[in-house]
């Protein structure tokens, strides 16, 4: 029995969510939230959804508001809002302007629902995390953010199409930034439980034409048909499922990390994290040489805008 709140619902990535998310049998209660001035738009929302629920045999309380306060009672609250990134924007160049909202939601969400979870999806997914920990008072198992989840399923999609197996036989992973600066865990990769460098095949892998593809993804997406919809959607329930339903799956998460990646961290950033209902647990991991000097340098960039962006907001507020 879980109530899971999406701020940003009227948006295009958390209105797919919450149809993703509606699908998850431990979520009873489902709250939109969107700004002031769109509740026309939001009753829309629920009436379209409760049609699709009546399809589907769905029975899940359904309400809508414009005000962050209604957060309580959430276990779990997504963060959506904020503005996408045009073509030819960089993530980071949203970090400011977004940062505000995410701070002051934050602390409304730290006061209302100081249980819950809050899940951060707005972009730079990583400096929005920290700016959400900062500002909510939540302890940092309670804020996480997409991370480099997206970027992981992207990069397991294309070597299933390699080697032309399920995607279930594959496991990857890409640590650090959601953006230009993530690093693919090579050695951590494998197919049916067979690290990919032991296979024959490995040596041909287009590595770099695939990293391309996966660093490009968002931008080419949002070239072509104005946002990325499915794949956060999705992404986003696989979360969410995997928090309610307590299942301790290791995902790659923006989390805030002490030391556990060979003793890098103060920083919120893409991890393989331990995920439960009680939240977000970073595990410990030691990387190979030249995978420690990829995460550093994008630690560095990350903790570098964070900061940059949490003293312009101190000057403001
Ligand atoms: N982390 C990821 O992997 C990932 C994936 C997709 C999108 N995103 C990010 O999610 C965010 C939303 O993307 P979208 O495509 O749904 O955008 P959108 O423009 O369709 O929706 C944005 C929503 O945020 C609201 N909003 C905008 N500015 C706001 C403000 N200042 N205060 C309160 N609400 C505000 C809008 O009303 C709207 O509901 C963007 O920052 C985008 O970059 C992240
Ligand atoms: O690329 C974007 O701006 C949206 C999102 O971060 C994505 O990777 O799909």
């Amino acid at each position: 029995m879980a109530k899971v709140t999406i701020i940003g619902a009227t948006g295009n990535v958390g209105s797919f969510a919450a149809h993703t998310i509606s699908e998850i049998p431990h979520v009873t209660d489902m709250l939109l939230m969107g700004r002031p001035g769109r509740e026309e738009f939001l009753e829309g929302c629920c009436r379209d959804m409760a049609d699709s629920f009546a399809a589907r045999g769905t029975q899940m309380r359904l309400a809508h508001s414009t005000r962050v306060a209604d957060v309580e009672g959430s276990d779990v609250i997504i963060c959506t809002s904020g503005m996408p990134r045009q073509v030819g924007q960089d993530r980071n160049d949203l970090a400011f302007e977004n940062a505000k909202m995410v701070a002051e939601t934050a602390e409304i969400v730290g006061e209302r629902a100081p249980d819950a979870l809050l899940f951060m999806v707005t972009n730079p997914v990583d400096v929005m995390t920290a700016v959400a920990l900062k500002y909510s008072g939540l302890e940092p198992r309670q804020v996480f953010g997409l991370g480099t989840h997206l970027d992981s399923m992207r990069l397991k999609a294309l070597i299933a199409e390699y080697f032309k197996v399920h995607v279930s036989e594959v496991h990857t992973r890409i640590i650090g930034e959601h953006g230009e600066s993530m690093v693919p865990l090579w050695s951590a990769t494998t197919i049916g439980g067979i690290q990919i460098c032991n296979l024959p095949t490995f040596s041909g892998l287009p590595h770099r034409e695939m990293m391309d593809t996966v660093r490009s993804s968002g931008q080419f997406i949002i070239k072509n048909k104005g946002a990325t919809v499915y794949g956060p959607g999705e992404a986003i329930a696989t979360l969410v499922r995997t928090i309610l339903g307590d299942e301790n799956r290791i995902l790659t998460v923006s989390s805030y990390i002490r030391s556990e990646v060979n003793g890098i961290g103060d920083v919120c950033i893409g991890v393989p994290a331990r995920i439960n209902r009680k939240g977000v647990f970073p595990v410990p991991i030691k990387l190979a040489d030249r995978e420690v000097t990829g995460f550093a340098a994008s630690v560095e960039k990350i903790r570098t805008i964070t900061a940059d962006v949490t003293e312009k907001l101190e000057q403001c507020r």
